[in-house]
């Protein structure tokens, strides 16, 4: 359905780079030029490199890989500007969410994606052997290096606040009493819920070390009284009761089908006839063809959170729900530039 047509040899050259391109983009953030070309649209080459404080010739190099790029544009006048995607984020005020998700990318998916073909060919997620420990998911590893749990929530939060309008806006929850969010990580979603709804509580459960973070969030937003945590392990422990709808935000990504089919079941048994699961992130399409962004984002996939990790079609979580005893089914989307999407089913 989303294929790409058969690339030229011209074409093959940001594939080929794609780790360039990246590069360029990241240290254009590490270095301050959007802030600087923000503050200072126009500015020539010597104003950058007194903005930026690199040399002339760096300032040449990266000028050249970020305008080839697009990212930035250069003038008649020889004044350079940030392309327009980057000034509507200064704009509208998402700029530090673009920011995290390089930083994402950068340090945290970037070194492990050396391990891609391994990992397809052991089938396992080689890349975790970049963060230290002898669990099998990164998230049991974040907590071994220094800061690496902030930054990773951080960055989740970032990935969150950008692709959950679908979630808040897209579903009715209007027959909604409580949510309970498995994996809430640092109630990123809950708060956004708890804020949008106001007729809503929630309960985020998740790893004690996560909700240390959610707590902290979840007080500063003045939601104490509407989003509860609950430390818990949610393939091993029992779900706590009083919840007419389950929310998985990123969550069935990271696991193979079969634990898959045990959360849903789960969230079946913790359900009540007419009550409702909700599952939130990004799909690939059911022909398997694409959209570009689901085939990229499978090299983190595959090589970092767990063992057979990946961006499922629609279609198979369809077929989960169905074989957990879930009915009415429905996928949900809104226009976005990523490929999230919610399905929702109630049981009964
Ligand atoms: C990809 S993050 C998603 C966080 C959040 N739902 C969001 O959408 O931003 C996955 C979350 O699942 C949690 N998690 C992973 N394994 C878990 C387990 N066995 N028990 C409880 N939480 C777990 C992690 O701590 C992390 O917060």
């Amino acid at each position: 359905m989303t294929a790409a047509s058969t690339p030229t040899m011209r074409q093959l050259v940001p594939i080929l780079f794609g780790h360039a391109a990246f590069q360029q983009l990241n240290a254009a953030c590490e270095l301050g030029l959007f802030e600087y070309l923000h503050r200072a649209p126009g500015a020539c080459a010597e104003s950058v490199a007194a903005g930026t404080g690199l040399s002339m010739h760096s300032t040449r190099v990266l000028l050249l890989g970020t305008t080839s790029l697009g990212l930035t544009t250069k003038g008649p006048d020889d004044g350079y500007r940030n392309c327009a995607v980057v000034e509507e984020a200064f704009r509208e005020g998402s700029w530090q969410v673009l920011r995290d998700i390089v930083e994402f990318q950068a340090r945290i998916a970037y070194l492990p994606a050396m391990d891609y073909a391994e990992s397809l060919r052991t089938g396992e997620n080689i890349g975790i052997r970049h963060f230290p420990g002898d669990t099998q998911d990164l998230y049991t590893r974040l907590a071994n290096t220094e800061g690496l749990e902030q930054l990773f929530y951080r960055c989740m939060n970032s990935w969150s606040t950008l692709s959950n309008p679908v979630l808040l806006q897209g579903v009715d929850y209007s027959q909604v009493r409580r949510v309970l969010d498995v994996g809430g990580g640092d109630a990123v979603n809950a708060i956004a819920l708890a804020s949008a709804h106001e007729h809503l509580r929630i309960t985020v459960l998740d790893r004690p070390g996560a909700l240390e973070v959610a707590k902290e969030k979840i007080a500063r937003h003045g939601l104490a009284d509407r989003i509860d945590t609950h430390a818990a392990d949610l393939f091993d422990d029992a779900y706590p009761p009083g919840h007419d709808c389950v929310l998985f935000a990123h969550q069935l990504v990271i696991w193979t089908p079969e634990q898959n089919k045990a959360l849903l079941g789960k969230a079946f048994d913790a359900l009540d006839d007419g009550q409702r699961v909700l599952v939130f992130n990004a799909f690939s399409d059911d022909d398997g063809t694409g959209p570009l962004y689901a085939g990229l984002d499978s090299v983190y996939f595959s090589t970092l959170p767990f063992r057979g990790s990946t961006l499922y079609p629609w279609r198979d979580y369809e077929e989960w729900l169905r074989h957990c005893g879930f009915s009415e089914i429905n996928r949900i989307t809104i226009d976005s530039w990523t490929p999230h999407g919610v399905i929702e089913a109630y049981r009964g």
